[in-house]
């Protein structure tokens, strides 16, 4: 089976889905929704599952039935925990003031992220909470799915504003996929909730959203859960006037990899500099990638092969700076940082500890929660 999505872990739907039929346009709750309480405003999907606890049940916050800014679509268990979230009661934190951005129509691209001028290292571009969560595996007979009432009754909730900035949104797949499970598709990003047992989920953030993709992107995208905010950082200087990027696929592929999955998820041919690159360079660019990818499955078990050496990680991180992949450097420098200290070499250790918090500082603010 084809890979799922790097940002909302979906597979791409077949082509069989109809448009929404007129009868389903206005916003409402379907007949097979019904209420399971009224504060905090939570609504069964589906009754008909027969399973209430484990069906897809919607949370509305705040808790105004048809003007709300957040819906959530989980499990009814998950959703009753996260409505006593004191998060709730407080306002989302501002978004930097005079924004370093600007939204702009592309030539070729859609609507993209420009740098309104420059923007340092760092600093925080854009800030804003989401209007759609999801927990990626959410349950949807396959009426529901087919037709898109699922998910008109979850929008139904929201503020109609809330509505027509989602629905204003890029929807990639055309007439091939119903229009609102087009447009998440198109736009999600990962959303991580501690303390969610491991729950995989989707977030839709209007405005980050709309940064396209690159293979050596300048800004990263990183979900608060504190503040529950979506984040983008600069992860290198940025100059005014330069296009500000995310990453939306796995970027330790070689490119014909990278390519398939973005055309696969996102219906477009990254002709991004790193791909644009002369065959030879290609060549190198991928030699470093795949040797980065290696590393992947040993960083995420934190497994320190016997061959693993000081001297090699520092080939890495510097391939990784090379590819322009700030977050991948990230990850290996703390790699490094446990290598260096299982083998005792606790100077190597020391300069990499520092670096890793330089690191997360820069990629996810000073109030990063992997500081502490
Ligand atoms: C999440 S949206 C990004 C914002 C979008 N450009 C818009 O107009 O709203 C994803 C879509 O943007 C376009 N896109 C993103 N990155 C691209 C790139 N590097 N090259 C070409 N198209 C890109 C593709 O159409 C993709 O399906």
């Amino acid at each position: 089976m084809a890979s799922p999505c790097y940002r909302c872990l979906s597979h791409p739907n077949s082509a069989e889905k109809p448009l929404v039929s007129e009868e389903n346009s206005n916003w409402k709750l379907s007949d097979t929704c019904r209420t399971h309480s009224q504060n905090p405003l939570i609504i069964e999907a589906d009754y008909r599952h027969g399973q209430a606890a484990e069906a897809s049940h919607f949370l509305y916050v705040p808790h105004t039935p048809g003007n709300a800014s957040i819906v959530f679509l989980d499990h009814l268990h998950n959703i009753q925990r996260i409505s006593t979230w004191d998060i709730w009661k407080q306002p989302p934190p501002p978004a930097p003031q005079n924004p370093p951005y600007v939204l702009e129509q592309s030539a070729n691209k859609g609507i993209k992220m420009v740098a309104r001028r420059s923007i340092a290292i760092g600093e925080l571009i854009a800030l804003e909470r989401p209007l759609v969560v999801s927990r990626v595996d959410a349950a949807i007979a396959e009426d529901q799915s087919t037709t898109g009432i699922f998910y008109r009754a979850a929008l139904s909730g929201l503020s109609p504003a809330a509505r027509d900035t989602i629905m204003s949104l890029h929807n990639c797949f055309g007439p091939e996929q119903e229009p609102i499970l087009g447009t998440l598709l198109t736009n999600y990003q990962p959303v991580t909730i501690p303390d969610a047992s491991g729950t995989e989920y989707s977030g839709l953030f209007p405005i980050l959203c709309r940064a396209n993709h690159d293979c050596s992107p300048n800004a990263n995208f990183f979900f608060n859960s504190r503040s529950f905010t979506g984040q983008f950082h600069a992860v290198r200087d940025i100059a005014k006037d330069e296009e500000i990027t995310a990453m939306y696929s796995e970027l330790a592929a070689p490119r014909h990899q990278r390519r398939a999955e973005l055309q696969e998820h996102y219906k477009f041919l990254c002709e991004c500099s790193t791909c644009s690159l002369l065959p030879n360079l290609v060549e190198q660019s991928d030699i470093r990638r795949k040797a980065i990818a290696e590393l992947i499955p040993l960083m995420h078990s934190g497994i320190y092969a016997d061959d693993m050496s000081v001297a090699r990680i520092e080939e890495l991180l510097g391939w990784a700076t090379d590819e322009g992949l700030y977050a991948l450097y990230a990850e290996i420098l703390v790699y490094g940082f446990g290598l260096a200290a299982n083998l005792g070499v606790p100077d190597q250790a020391g300069k990499w500890s520092q670096m890793v918090a330089e690191a997360f500082k820069i990629l996810d603010g000073a109030d990063s929660p992997r500081l502490n």
